[in-house]
């Protein structure tokens, strides 16, 4: 359930009283879509016991301001200087928002200057030496078929002032941020700094990630394409244990702290026989742990498909001092390689001949350009991203929630994370689709 006394409200930089330039008629012409009135909004939780307890506690619901045009604006689009920046790992569809946002921006609302800023946030930092882009139409034409992003990007802690300073030197007035949870954090920061100054430069971010871990956002993209590659691996892994005798895939995909790839691609192309995900954990020994399970299922079928996200059975290694990359993400330890060597070792000791396949996925998958159902999400993600900045609002991302595209505070997301839950439809999908319990306590 989501807490009741989260905050829906999106910060303003000041009253929108210039008549936008788009062209849309009213819906009573039927011709077009309308513009979309702040007063529109999307319930955050629509099952029917939170929608009591929340009449029963507080007598309102929350809900999240609907994404969109508005039919007035903040920013004179002939004065309005925007920026555009990528942080974080990469991500299929980075360069399809970067191409809707200028798209959307140059075309619809003449705005003619826009920076892309180098390098994630290194590209704010004068010692770094980034050059600053020029994007217009011409620059970002065809970029949507490139995987990775025109902008590059970085991982590791910037001085927020510094970026502050910079975006008051090149007078932007709205920052499109681009990244995952650790971007949302910085993005937050930023506004808040900006706030502080009372500057008026809006802060949009657009959530990206192939883990699909960020709160308050039920899609993100770039997790559809993610799924599509992986099903490939999935496919590779089954047929080269298919082939051999006790044969064996092991598969590694990424997924931090969250499972929703591993278990989606494993529904995606049912020939998975085991997941392994980070909010599941197993054992590795014993009658009721993972190794005695596969040797079960390899004695049952000869062959054993096995998907493992790289965050999970990190309880499976000695504790050691943690690591952390330069963002303050945790460095995790290698699953994948782990339980390679130790399925090899278990295999070998009971003097079992298995022909195990190890397929580590992981940059293929994130590094592609998008599929076609994640380009159109982009489209519309850009397209709302600029709405947004446009008419004022700032300290928000764009999200897809409840079927819709909407306005969710930084400040209600940043900090907090999705998991996937085990007593949920996803996971228990999976344990049906794989019947992997079938093989552990046996
Ligand atoms: N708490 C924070 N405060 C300020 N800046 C932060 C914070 N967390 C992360 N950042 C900055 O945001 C940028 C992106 O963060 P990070 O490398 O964690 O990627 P991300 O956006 O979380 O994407 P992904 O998780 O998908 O790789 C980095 O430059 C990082 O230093
Ligand atoms: O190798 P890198 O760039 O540190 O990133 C790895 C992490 O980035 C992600 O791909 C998210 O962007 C995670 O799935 C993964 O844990
Ligand atoms: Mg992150």
């Amino acid at each position: 359930m989501i807490p009741h006394d989260l905050c829906t409200d999106i910060p303003v930089l000041g009253k929108a009283n210039i008549v936008s330039p788009i062209k849309r008629v009213t819906r009573s012409t039927q011709r077009r879509q309308s513009f979309i009135s702040d007063d529109s909004r999307i319930i955050v939780d629509v099952q029917t016991e939170y929608i009591q307890d929340a009449v029963d506690t507080c007598q309102a619901l929350l809900s999240f301001e609907q994404a969109g045009p508005r039919e007035k604006i903040y920013f004179d689009p002939s004065k309005l200087k925007c920026a555009i920046v990528t942080c974080g790992g990469l991500c299929p569809g980075l360069n399809d928002i970067i191409r809707a946002v200028v798209l959307e921006l140059y075309h619809i609302y003449h705005v003619k200057t826009i920076y892309g800023i180098r390098h994630g946030l290194q590209g704010f930092i004068p010692d770094y030496g980034h050059d600053i882009l020029d994007l217009t139409p011409e620059t970002v034409a065809g970029i949507q078929d490139r995987g990775g992003t025109i902008l590059g990007s970085s991982r590791g802690s910037q001085d927020i002032g510094v970026v502050v300073d910079c975006l008051e030197r090149m007078s932007i007035g709205i920052l499109f941020m681009v990244g995952g949870d650790g971007t949302l954090m910085a993005s937050k920061k930023i506004a808040e700094e900006i706030e502080k100054r009372n500057l008026k430069i809006s802060v949009v971010g657009i959530p990206k990630t192939i883990d699909n871990d960020i709160f308050l956002v039920s899609r993100s993209f770039g997790f559809d394409s993610a799924v599509d590659v992986a099903t490939l691996a999935i496919k590779g892994a089954h047929n080269e244990s298919e082939a051999y005798p006790n044969g064996i895939g092991l598969i590694k995909l990424m997924g931090r702290h969250s499972g929703f790839l591993a278990a989606t691609a494993a529904l995606a192309q049912q020939d998975a026989n085991f997941v392994l995900i980070p909010e599941v954990d197993i054992d590795l020994y014993g009658d009721n742990g993972f190794l005695q399970a596969l040797e079960n299922r390899v004695k049952t079928r000869n062959h054993a498909v096995v998907i493992v996200a790289e965050g999970a059975g990190q309880n499976f290694f000695e504790k050691k001092e943690k690591k952390y990359d330069p963002s303050g993400n945790i460095v995790l330890q290698d699953i994948g390689l782990f339980l390679k060597d130790k399925i090899t070792e278990w295999f070998k000791s009971k003097n079992m001949d298995v022909s195990l396949k190890y397929i580590d996925p992981a940059y293929i998958i994130r590094s592609l350009a998008a599929n076609a159902n994640d380009s159109v999400f982009c489209g519309l993600l850009g397209r709302d991203a600029v709405h947004a900045g446009m008419a004022g609002k700032t300290k928000l991302l764009i999200s897809y929630w409840n079927n819709h595209y909407v306005h969710v505070p930084m400040e209600a997301s940043a900090g907090r994370q999705k998991r996937l839950d085990p007593n949920g439809r996803l996971w228990q999908s999976v344990l049906e689709a794989t019947g992997q319990d079938v093989y552990f306590g046996g």
